[in-house]
């Protein structure tokens, strides 16, 4: 049995001839213990997603399930869901204690297996000396711990996360990424995890979802996703800078296009003849902006590996061959090879 079940989820804002719909048809199986992120640019219905798990939105057709029970009719409180959120949300008046144990006192559970529940989760979370301070006295990364924290006392089959970094500066998002990965780890909880950001889809998920215009274009491990984009939506969207899609390179059938990483992108003696237009040094490496006739290509090479090539001089490229993709023109579909 799956941990969340979507069948054939649509959402739809307003009614009538005002309605949108901005979710069409998601259909997937979370595992039990797996953590996924929904990932994809802003508007395209993540956070939407999100809350119809939460019981926040409505489903407006198909059905959630979790742990095996249709969810659409239960409030939040009754779908054994926490969530964390962007903006952390603490009560300002109360102690850390206090804010991690305001859902417990509200469910009556008893003062000591209060205590207990929270000391296990400041103990996981290094929070054990802050437990009296108020939020004011912490930092944007403490505060966010907290709210972690709050989640993690209830016990819940499920965590939701709702883009719970981007409030904070890179050093930290990145610090926190490696702490959600180890509660993970500790707790083995099922997460979704909602982000627009794809290194940390990347970096965070056992599985990613990638969704756009209300569309789930690919569900799968960030390896697959990355080696074996499902669309050219999914390949130019993972990936920084973003597959090379070329509808005319040399060698490609009428109506398909192709695909190929600009780390896998040779420089070579012979080969597709590229028009340097810029290159920038990133450190270790270096990335080459060209023209092969009218279609911009990047190329991704190890610095100090070739001399580094001159604006307006022409090279040769060469596509590692097993690691060429072809995509539908039409669809942006990726053709099986
Ligand atoms: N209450 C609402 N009424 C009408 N349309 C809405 C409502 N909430 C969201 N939308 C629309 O639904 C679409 C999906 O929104 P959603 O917030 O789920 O996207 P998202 O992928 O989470 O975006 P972001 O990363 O910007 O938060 C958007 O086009 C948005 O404008």
């Amino acid at each position: 049995m799956s941990a969340i079940s979507f069948r054939n989820v649509v959402k739809r804002y307003g009614a009538g001839k005002h309605a949108v719909q901005v979710i069409h048809g998601v259909n997937a199986e979370v595992e039990t213990g797996e953590f996924v992120v929904i990932v994809g640019p802003s508007g395209c219905g993540k956070s939407t997603l999100l809350r119809m798990v939460a019981g926040l939105e409505e489903i407006t057709e198909g059905e959630i399930h979790i742990g095996g029970r249709v969810v659409n009719r239960l409030e939040p409180a009754e779908r054994d869901i926490a969530m964390v959120f962007q903006n952390y949300a603490l009560y300002p008046h109360m102690s850390v204690f206090d804010n991690m144990a305001y859902g417990l006192k509200i469910k009556k559970v008893p003062a000591a297996e209060i205590k207990a529940r929270v000391d296990k989760a400041a103990g996981i979370l290094e929070l054990g000396q802050l437990l009296e301070r108020k939020p004011r006295q912490l930092s944007g990364g403490q505060r966010q711990r907290v709210a972690m924290g709050r989640a993690i006392v209830r016990q819940p089959k499920v965590f939701l996360f709702d883009e719970p970094l981007s409030n904070l500066d890179a050093k930290l998002r990145a610090q926190t990424r490696i702490e959600i990965q180890k509660l993970h780890r500790e707790l083995g909880i099922t997460s979704l995890f909602v982000t627009h950001d794809q290194v940390e889809a990347m970096t965070l998920a056992q599985r990613m979802l990638v969704m756009n215009a209300g569309v789930m274009e690919q569900f799968g491990t960030p390896e697959e996703v990355y080696h074996r984009p499902a669309s050219t939506f999914v390949a130019s969207f993972i990936g920084s800078p973003p597959m090379n899609l070329l509808k005319n390179a040399p060698g490609s059938k009428p109506g398909t296009i192709m695909g190929v990483r600009p780390e896998h992108l040779d420089i070579a003696d012979a080969g597709w003849p590229l028009r340097v237009e810029t290159t920038e040094l990133l450190g270790a490496e270096r990335l080459v902006y060209g023209r092969l006739g009218d279609e911009q290509v990047i190329v991704r090479h190890e610095e100090g590996h070739v001399e580094p090539p001159k604006p307006d001089s022409t090279i040769h490229v060469r596509p590692r061959e097993d690691r060429v993709h072809w995509f539908d023109a039409g669809s942006g579909k990726r053709i099986a090879s």
